[in-house]
């Protein structure tokens, strides 16, 4: 096994960088460069020498490979964070025998294999470098916390249970079995069907938090959409005009909105367009607000008769509240009047949809709850039907357990490793 090392913070400039080394030279190697070591996990300042001159004075720890991120031995060095003494560091430790420069996603590879995490906490881990809001980083650090992997434990055992009990009465078929033993592989398997339902319905909402909540300004021309998107975006991401059909293609602004991830949609205005690209833009507006998670429509346009009804937890709202108090919920983008009023509309309807939210918060994740439950659905009909089966409704069983597996990777990971490790950086 290889001795990695890699810079483990980022590029640049900095107060601090560290040097990330994992692997069975880890100490024994840095020697030369370190000097010695205090004891494992106790900092030590050090001067690194590299032919007799001082490279830099750096902050060195190491951790033994029971005890360490990567279940290697590892040694961090604290460096000044300037380019050029990282520089000359990873030169030096690039001279050294048996060092090389780690791949992208390495060190977290390490610790996969040598079982410090599971593949869902790694992806986890990803979903946490990657974090942007408050909501990311939540949902990120449940996962990485091993929350699914917990969850899934417990699922396992029940229908590990439930498939133990039906080789029981194979095994003793021979014999009188004294009880039935139908009632409780029926009630685990449905118990466990119920929740792993959940996921699945909530997978939607978990998946939004990840990748962003859509939401769309829709109204006629004029309405005031492209002046309000700037007012929430806090710049001027679209062109606005006194000329109706100002916007034709579909603006779309990424921002933190209270803590959850948004993804603002500025859309054309609705009408009958005799232009037509400017109805090209409209069949646009209409096909992205229809997908979107929530609709905002901004009344008092030249035109407020489009047929686009509003869906139950849209949000309706009348614009150029500085020009005339609108009926009911009003706001102006031009003074900003309301804005505030309607984040907090936005925000609230959106953590309604995230409530529902699944443990789980990939693809991947959900494909094995689809099978698991697939499996589950024909032994709970197996059991409740007359002439059972027990070794075709155990098997179903085996093939539902196989899937919980998958989930957390304890079986034919390979393929999946290179696709998740690649969107790590180097030094994680
Ligand atoms: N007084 C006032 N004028 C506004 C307000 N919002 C927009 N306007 C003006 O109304 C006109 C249209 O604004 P836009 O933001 O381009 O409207 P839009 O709904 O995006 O229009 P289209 O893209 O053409 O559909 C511009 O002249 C704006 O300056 C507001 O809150 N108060
Ligand atoms: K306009
Ligand atoms: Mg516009």
């Amino acid at each position: 096994m290889d001795t990695i090392y890699a810079l483990a913070t980022a590029r640049g400039k900095a107060g601090v960088a560290v040097i990330r080394i994992s692997g069975p030279l880890a100490c024994e190697g840095l020697l030369p460069l370190v000097g010695s070591f205090a004891a494992p996990r106790v900092a030590a300042l050090r001067r690194l020498r590299h032919e007799g001159e001082v490279v830099d004075q750096a902050l060195v720890l190491r951790f033994t490979a029971e005890a360490s991120f990567t279940g290697e031995e590892v040694v961090e060095l604290h460096l000044h964070g300037s380019t050029a003494i990282v520089r000359a560091v990873l030169d030096i430790l690039a001279q050294l025998p048996g060092l090389r420069l780690a791949e992208a996603g390495e060190f977290t590879r390490r610790a996969l294999e040598n079982g410090r995490m599971d593949l869902a906490q790694v992806e986890g881990l990803a979903d946490l470098i990657e974090a942007e809001t408050e909501a990311q980083r939540r949902q990120a650090m449940r996962v990485f916390s091993g929350a699914l992997g917990d969850r899934v434990e417990t699922w396992r055992s029940r229908i590990l249970r439930a498939a133990a009990l039906l080789e029981a009465v194979i095994d003793f078929a021979d014999e009188d079995v004294p009880v039935d033993v139908r009632p409780e592989v029926r009630s685990l398997i449905v118990a466990v069907l119920e929740e792993l339902r959940q996921e699945a319905a909530g997978y939607k909402a978990a998946e939004r938090i990840r990748d962003g909540f859509e939401v769309a300004i829709l109204g006629a021309p004029n309405a005031g959409k492209s002046t309000l998107l700037n007012r929430l975006a806090g710049r001027e991401a679209a062109l606005t005009s006194e000329y109706a059909g100002t916007t034709r293609d579909v603006i779309e602004v990424r921002m933190d909105l209270g803590g959850l991830p948004v993804t603002l949609l500025d859309t054309a205005g609705l009408r009958e367009a005799s232009d037509p690209v400017e109805a090209m833009g409209i069949a646009r507006a209409v096909d992205r607000a229809r997908s979107a998670d929530l609709r905002v429509f901004l009344l008092g346009g030249d035109n407020d008769q489009f047929d686009l009804p509003p869906q139950e937890g849209d949000i309706v709202v009348s614009g150029k509240s500085d020009l005339r108090p609108g009926p009911g919920f009003s706001v102006s983008g031009r003074t900003g009047e309301g804005v505030e009023q309607l984040v907090g509309c936005i925000t609230a309807r959106l953590s309604e949809l995230s409530a529902s939210a699944a443990t789980i918060t990939r693809a991947r994740h959900r494909a094995s709850v689809l099978r698991s439950i697939g499996a589950l659905e024909s032994a709970l009909k197996m059991v409740e039907s007359r002439n059972l089966s027990e070794e075709l409704a155990a098997e179903a069983l085996r093939t539902a357990i196989a899937a919980m597996d998958d989930l957390v990777g304890r079986i034919g990971v390979e393929e999946l490793l290179g696709e998740i490790f690649s969107s790590f950086c180097i030094g994680k």
